[in-house]
């Protein structure tokens, strides 16, 4: 059952605004909310969601997270005059008061409970609250970077006081570091904070020495903190992607949330006068994708920051598409991280190896800190000449309008043999026997070509991927006699017929046809628990763990670290998810895999299957079809020896596949 997206609202929110002139605060405007909104209405997202009302957090709620004399103090600015709010503002940095932003940080505030209410009580599956003041730089005791009450932080709290929540993670993609956030978590290791944000060694706004990797956490709070900063502007979509992979993911998996909460600020969206960074708005699809699988897809997306009145309502577009359940747009062309993003990759991986299992084998610190000093030296010498360079281009930012991102009119088709109920919700395919196809598959394929359901079934998948191809049906799955039978015929016609690359992903022992890997046409990889003989090449990848497929954290770092960037990288334009009966691999396991990997190919992902394995169709079709995957559960640490044979895999594949690399090439 595909339960609804929640939208939280109210045009109150924007009726404050900066009174005097301050140059820093100038661009937190009201308008930031309407053209968010706007947009929403205009694509006819915001009619898809469910509208939910604001409500005003009240002083028990405030008090979760801020001190009875802040709470006193703010409650005076109603009645303030003009002077008096300057007076007021003058404690505080970089943010401004006015006589409504109390009552609309309460409705901040509130919207953010409003939407962990909604997603706990089960009315909604997850939500997106527009709010503005932000709140994830706010303190106990203290405004700060436009935000007066910690709406996230205070929404955590809540979830925990009144859903008796064990775990929340929360997500901070803003382009600031949310330090009320880290300063409120950071010895409780019940609320996991991550947060990337433009740091450039400490010169960037709060210029904060905690803002750096090395701040994992205090006390019992230990490696419940991750800061990655981004020393340089100009982070592209790989940067982002190779984060979310490598650190983010692994760790959000081995943690187990309850409850995902996101500081949505999207300020680190190209476009952005305070990111100057180079990610599109889609990428915000991605990220978003990947975080619903978690937590059984109870995700709330709180607004934070977001300058650009352009990228902003893309932004906001994007992840509400994303959280309705439309396919996301092919990522664009993914270079590879930089190589300022690979260094923070890696320091943020060593800081954190001692606390996460999936993070243990992350290599070393750079012993000398000569090279760290090194690097920076050289790239400070790089910047200077850079800056120079940006202050010329900095408002010429112009990027492409994210394309369209059209849901099939079926989502999901299922080619079953009779005697196999469809399950709800998907549509029976089964093709009008095309003469051409079947006499191509009689010739080709079929031993003895009289083999009638054979030939009805593979006629059918033929027909659904051309169906796919034309964007006619979402995804797809198919009950087969012959999975490795089935996989060849697919890739062979997908290898003329569509005009792009297909990428096969087995899960078990099955037969792969190496078919196309040899001209990079198709990308195969394969799990499974035998030695792979020597590695083919690039385009033919196998995956050996060493309890197979039946390790769930050691399958799930395999996925997370190795398959999603390859995935990615590699754009197929469709995803053939091939599983054999010896796979060893638990529903939920398959689920996640099913679901992560709808964020490629616009979610055109066909799922081959053997004909004995119908237990398994209703989980694989709802997960198709659009539900969240259940909750791995708290991953225990991988086999040592998994990790360290994936360590290898992927230094050897990252000459060849940028986003798998960790750490930043030795620089000579
Ligand atoms: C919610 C938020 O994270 O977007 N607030 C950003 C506050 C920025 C403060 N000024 C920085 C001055 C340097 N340009
Ligand atoms: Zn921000």
């Amino acid at each position: 059952m595909k339960m609804g997206t929640a939208l939280i609202y109210d045009e109150e929110m924007t009726k404050y605004k900066l009174l005097w002139v301050d140059p820093v605060c100038k661009i937190e405007v009201p308008e930031r909310l309407t053209v968010s909104h706007e947009a929403l209405i205009k694509t006819g997202l915001a009619d898809r969601c469910i509208s939910v009302p604001v409500r005003e957090a009240t002083d028990a709620d405030i008090l979760l997270v801020h001190s009875e004399e802040y709470l006193e103090a703010v409650k005076k600015t109603p009645y303030m005059t003009l002077e008096d709010l300057q007076e007021f503002t003058l404690q505080y940095g970089d943010v401004y008061f006015h006589p409504n932003i109390y009552h609309c940080a309460k409705l901040a505030a509130g919207a953010a409970l409003q939407l962990v209410d909604s997603v706990m009580t089960g009315k909604v599956r997850n939500g997106m609250a527009l709010v503005r003041p932000p709140g994830h730089h706010s303190m106990r005791s203290a405004a700060s970077g436009f935000c007066v009450f910690n709406n996230v932080a205070i929404a955590a709290q809540y979830a925990k006081q009144q859903y008796g929540v064990k775990r929340v993670l929360i997500v901070d993609w803003d382009v600031h570091h949310g330090q009320g956030v880290q300063y409120c978590f950071e010895d409780d290791p019940s609320v996991l904070y991550f947060s990337w944000h433009r740091y450039e060694h400490q010169k960037f706004w709060p210029q904060l020495k905690e803002s750096d990797y090395n701040s994992v956490g205090k006390e019992k709070g230990a490696g419940f903190n991750i800061n990655v900063p981004w020393n340089k502007v100009g982070m592209k979509n790989s940067d982002y992607l190779s984060v979310f992979c490598h650190i983010l993911l692994p760790v959000a998996y081995e943690f187990s949330p309850d409850l995902v909460l996101v500081c949505a600020g999207f300020d680190s969206a190209i476009g952005d006068p305070e990111g100057e960074m180079c990610a599109s708005p889609d990428i915000f699809a991605h990220l978003t994708h990947l975080l619903m699988n978690l937590a059984g897809g109870k995700l709330c997306a709180v607004l934070e920051g977001g300058y650009n009145l352009t990228s902003l309502p893309q932004s906001v577009c994007q992840t509400v598409q994303t959280l309705l359940g439309d396919p996301a747009p092919r990522p664009a062309n993914l270079d590879g991280p930089c190589e300022s993003a690979l260094e923070s990759l890696h320091c943020v991986r060593s800081a954190h190896r001692q606390y996460w299992s999936c993070l243990k084998h992350a290599a070393e610190l750079p012993t000398s800190d000569v090279t760290t000093k090194r690097i920076k030296l050289a790239e400070e010498e790089e910047d200077k000449l850079k800056k120079v360079e940006e202050e010329k281009n900095a408002e010429e930012e112009v990027w492409p309008e994210p394309p369209k991102r059209v849901a099939p009119a079926v989502r999901t088709a299922l080619v079953l043999p009779n005697d196999v109920a469809c399950p709800d919700g998907c549509k029976r395919f089964s093709s009008s026997e095309d003469p051409v196809i079947v006499n191509k598959l009689r010739k080709n394929f079929l031993k003895d070509a009289d083999d009638s359901d054979a030939l009805t079934s593979l006629s059918s998948l033929i027909a659904l991927v051309e169906k796919m191809e034309r964007n006619e049906i979402c995804n797809g799955l198919a009950l087969v006699p012959d999975v490795s039978m089935a996989m060849m015929c697919v890739v062979q016609h997908a290898a003329t017929a569509l005009r792009n690359r297909v990428l096969v992903v087995c899960v078990g022992d099955a037969g792969v046809s190496s078919h196309g890997t040899e001209d990079g046409k198709t990308l195969v990889v394969q799990f499974s628990n035998r030695e792979p003989e020597e590695q083919k090449c690039k385009y033919h990848i196998s995956v050996c763990l060493k309890k197979g497929c039946s390790d769930v954290s050691g399958f799930a770092q395999a996925v997370l670290g190795l398959l999603l960037p390859l995935g990615y990288e590699y754009d197929p334009s469709l995803v053939l998810l091939a599983r054999t009966p010896d796979s060893g691999l638990c529903d939920s396991v398959w689920q996640q895999l099913t679901g992560l990997l709808q964020g490629i190919a616009q979610g055109h992902t066909l799922v081959l299957m053997q004909e004995a394995e119908t237990s398994c169709v209703g989980p694989t079709a709802s997960s198709l079809f659009g539900d969240a995957a259940p909750s791995l559960g708290k991953l225990h640490a991988p086999l040592p020896e998994d990790v360290e044979a994936l360590e290898r895999l992927r230094h050897r594949l990252q000459v060849d596949w940028k986003l798998l690399q960790t750490t930043a090439p030795e620089t000579g």
